[in-house]
């Protein structure tokens, strides 16, 4: 059985259909991409499955269970964890604060001691606020506050998006760390390079449409396809 299996997909703002019939399936273990140019419906795709966009039809089976059309914390309860764009850490908060109030409501809870072993870089600025961190100590906590609630999948959302090239190698590094330990990962990611070294397998999303699926590397060897959805 899939971790996520998605059937009959739509979601709309308004009046605007934004998502047509999406299907879309992730294993357990596995590093799944979602790939499009800007507005093609990638971070919708993320919020319907989190339910903070409610899905207008479709089926979502996640582990099993139906979530379409359930509440954000009832999902989130039930194991899934969205890493925002915008990071949301509670920049008055210290890293520890942010990482123990990120546990407080969940089922199941890491010991902080699992997190800062995946980013020693936390450990060494705990006590640092939120507001104090760079970009890329932000996107490790943001993270990080997934994590500790022992999510079964994480949806990062551009986690790279603003962050140096060196720093963009780091985290790549780490989430393939995360991925080897047996995290399911589905990520959204403007900078391909970056997104077709971590995932596996990939979706092309084109204006709301599932126009290709397939493993990473027959992507990379098809630059025709690369150009043609996603302007590189
Ligand atoms: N809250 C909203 N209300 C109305 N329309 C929206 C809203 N959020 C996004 N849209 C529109 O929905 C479409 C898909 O947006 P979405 O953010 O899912 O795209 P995306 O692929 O994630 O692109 P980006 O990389 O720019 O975030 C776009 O046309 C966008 O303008």
């Amino acid at each position: 059985m899939s971790m996520l299996d998605v059937t009959g997909l739509n979601a709309h703002y308004g009046d605007s259909h934004i998502l047509f019939d999406v299907a879309l399936r992730v294993d357990r273990n596995e590093v799944v991409a979602l790939l499009g140019r800007n507005g093609a419906g990638k971070s919708t795709m993320l919020k319907s499955l989190m339910g903070v966009v409610k899905p207008s039809s479709g089926s979502i089976l996640f582990d099993g269970e139906q979530i379409a059309g359930r509440k954000s914390h009832t999902i989130a309860r039930a194991g899934m964890q969205l890493v925002h764009e915008d990071r949301r850490i509670f920049g008055s908060l210290n890293v520890e604060e942010n990482l123990v109030l990120a546990g407080l409501t969940a089922k199941g809870r890491w010991p902080l001691d699992r997190v800062y072993e995946i980013f020693p870089r936390l450990k060494e600025r705990r006590t640092s606020r939120g507001t104090d961190l760079s970009g890329g100590e932000q996107q490790m906590l943001a993270i990080g506050r997934a994590l500790v609630r022992d999510p079964k999948i994480i949806l990062l959302d551009e986690p790279f998006e603003g962050l140096a090239p060196v720093i963009v190698q780091d985290l790549v590094r780490t989430c393939r760390e995360l991925a080897m330990a047996g995290q399911t990962i589905i990520l959204v990611e403007q900078n391909i390079a970056a997104a077709l070294t971590l995932a596996t397998r990939a979706y092309i999303i084109n204006n709301g449409h599932i126009a290709h699926e397939g493993p990473t590397g027959e992507i990379r060897a098809q630059p025709e396809l690369l150009q043609r959805y996603l302007g590189v």
